[in-house]
């Protein structure tokens, strides 16, 4: 568990110095673990394993963009009123706790005046969200990557909800609190409200436009291009960051998908998401942003440097596995590296809103989105059968250059290592990036693809500081 913060601002210095620290030597000792394991996985080359350190207290500290609590109600012991308290579940038992500390800056500031001025709030205030509080037993609170933008909050209850009382009262809920979006739910039924009473919402929380619960961000790629002179040659070096900052002035720079080029030759690519709350979206944005800016590093690396089989600059086209709502297939879809990429995910939920990402960034003619099970559009493009009646644009899977895989803790299935094994024979695809969440999977799967692939590079993140959890992303080739 994290430590509380400390309110002393020297001591806080001192705790916030040392949250980075142990984030730091967190990351050490995974690569050292990690070092040795992968010298007996594959002996003939070693790899540097790199890491991407956390640099703020926000990163170490405040990072979670969702979060769920019960909702506890206690008699005070003296004056016996009842207060509401948020609580986690730890080994099956209640906890309470005053503060998550691990939330962003905006849940947290959420979570305290939602259960002082609103579930605990004088007995006049009381009135004004009767239909609120009652028969409340747990949360959701979940924002944009970037918090400032988006915040959703979703009341579970175990008793139905009036509709009309209740709506009229989460309206004002949603003023008082800035929010994006108030949802109730009891017993299946879903009732939402916005700030506005204008904006319609159906009783399933979908609005006019048809995107359900969205939270919005925007995403800036930077590509930074240089010579470099050396031995008289001069070459040109690009390289790639990722933020959630626009440093520009320009007020619509984070809903417009076009690019900016400077004078230097910096280019500055916004890239558009609606992330679903109900469904999988990366809870860490630094750790999203750091992973996504070495996709772009690797991806950069692949097309420049020749291969034996690969000039350069050729036209590269990508398989994405596990896209979730595509925070890296339309990222990667509007780099300008890749030309195709077939993306494939199982909850349709997720396909609707990568569908919709697509559309958004204007990537329709890069990018085909699949709903259908990994392990099975595997098997089939093995066997050289399309998976389903909706992949008619898509390529066999003998044929892409690159595979991308971001698979849930259990990693791989087994059928996606074999398909990356079987093109032996025909020897396209190159390059595997495998990003992980799951150590021991990611070490099984890795033995499973030794014979013919090596690792050739290696890096590190702290997927959730304060934990044991880390990110590893790997660049595997084809021996
Ligand atoms: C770790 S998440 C990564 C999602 C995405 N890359 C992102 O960053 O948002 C893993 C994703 O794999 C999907 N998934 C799980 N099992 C799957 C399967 N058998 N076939 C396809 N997708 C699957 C989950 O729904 C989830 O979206």
């Amino acid at each position: 568990m994290m430590m509380n913060k400390c309110d002393d601002s020297d001591d806080n210095n001192n705790y916030n110095n040392s949250s980075i620290r142990q984030s730091q030597e967190k990351l050490n000792q995974a690569a050292e673990r990690l070092s040795s394991r992968l010298a007996s996985i594959q002996q003939e080359k070693v790899v540097v394993i790199q890491s991407f350190p956390c640099q703020t207290n926000d990163e170490t500290e405040a990072y979670r963009c969702k979060c769920s609590f019960q909702i506890l109600q206690q008699q005070h012991p003296v004056n016996e009123e009842y207060r509401c308290h948020y609580a986690i579940r730890e080994e099956q038992r209640p906890v309470i706790i005053d503060t998550f500390p691990i939330a962003n800056r905006r849940i947290q500031t959420v979570m305290r005046q939602f259960r002082d001025d609103i579930l605990n709030t004088s007995a006049s205030n009381q009135d004004n969200f009767s239909f609120i509080s009652p028969s409340l037993t747990s949360c959701t609170l979940s924002t944009s990557w970037k918090h400032d933008m988006d915040c959703i909050l979703t009341l579970h209850y175990n008793q139905p909800i009036e509709v009309n009382e209740w709506k009229r009262q989460a309206r004002q809920l949603c003023s008082i609190l800035q929010l994006r979006q108030v949802n109730g739910r009891s017993k299946g039924l879903w009732v939402s409200a916005t700030p506005s009473a204008q904006q319609h919402l159906s009783d399933d929380g979908k609005d006019p436009h048809g995107s359900y619960n969205t939270l919005r961000d925007t995403v800036y790629m930077i590509r930074i291009r240089r010579q470099s002179i050396h031995c008289n040659d001069t070459n040109e070096i690009t390289s790639w960051e990722v933020t959630l900052n626009n440093n520009s002035n320009d007020n619509d720079a984070n809903t417009t998908t076009n690019s900016r080029t400077s004078t230097t030759g910096t280019t500055i690519i916004p890239v558009l998401y609606e992330k679903s709350e109900t469904a999988f979206f990366h809870p860490n944005p630094n750790a999203m942003t750091k992973a996504l800016q070495w996709m772009l590093q690797r991806l950069q690396y692949i097309q420049q440097v020749p291969q034996q089989q690969q000039a350069p600059s050729k036209t590269m086209s990508l398989l994405e596995l596990y896209c979730g709502c595509g925070a890296h297939t339309v990222a990667l879809a509007r780099t300008g590296l890749v030309q195709r990429i077939v993306a494939v995910e199982l909850d349709v939920r997720l396909v609707q809103a990568c569908q919709h990402n697509v559309a958004l960034n204007g990537v329709q003619d890069i990018v085909t989105v699949l709903s259908c099970d990994a392990g099975q559009y595997s098997k089939n493009s093995g066997s050289k059968k399309q998976p389903t009646s909706d992949v008619g644009s898509s390529m066999d899977a003998t044929s892409y250059d690159i595979l991308l895989v971001d698979p849930p803790k259990q990693g791989l299935d087994m059928a996606v290592c074999d398909m990356a094994l079987q093109q032996q024979e025909e020897k396209t695809l190159q390059h595997i990036l495998y990003i992980s969440c799951g150590h021991q999977a990611l070490l099984r799967d890795l033995q499973r693809l030794s014979p013919q692939y090596q690792v050739v590079d290696c890096c590190q993140l702290d997927l959730f500081p304060g934990t044991y959890s880390i990110e590893t992303l790997v660049h595997l080739q084809r021996k």
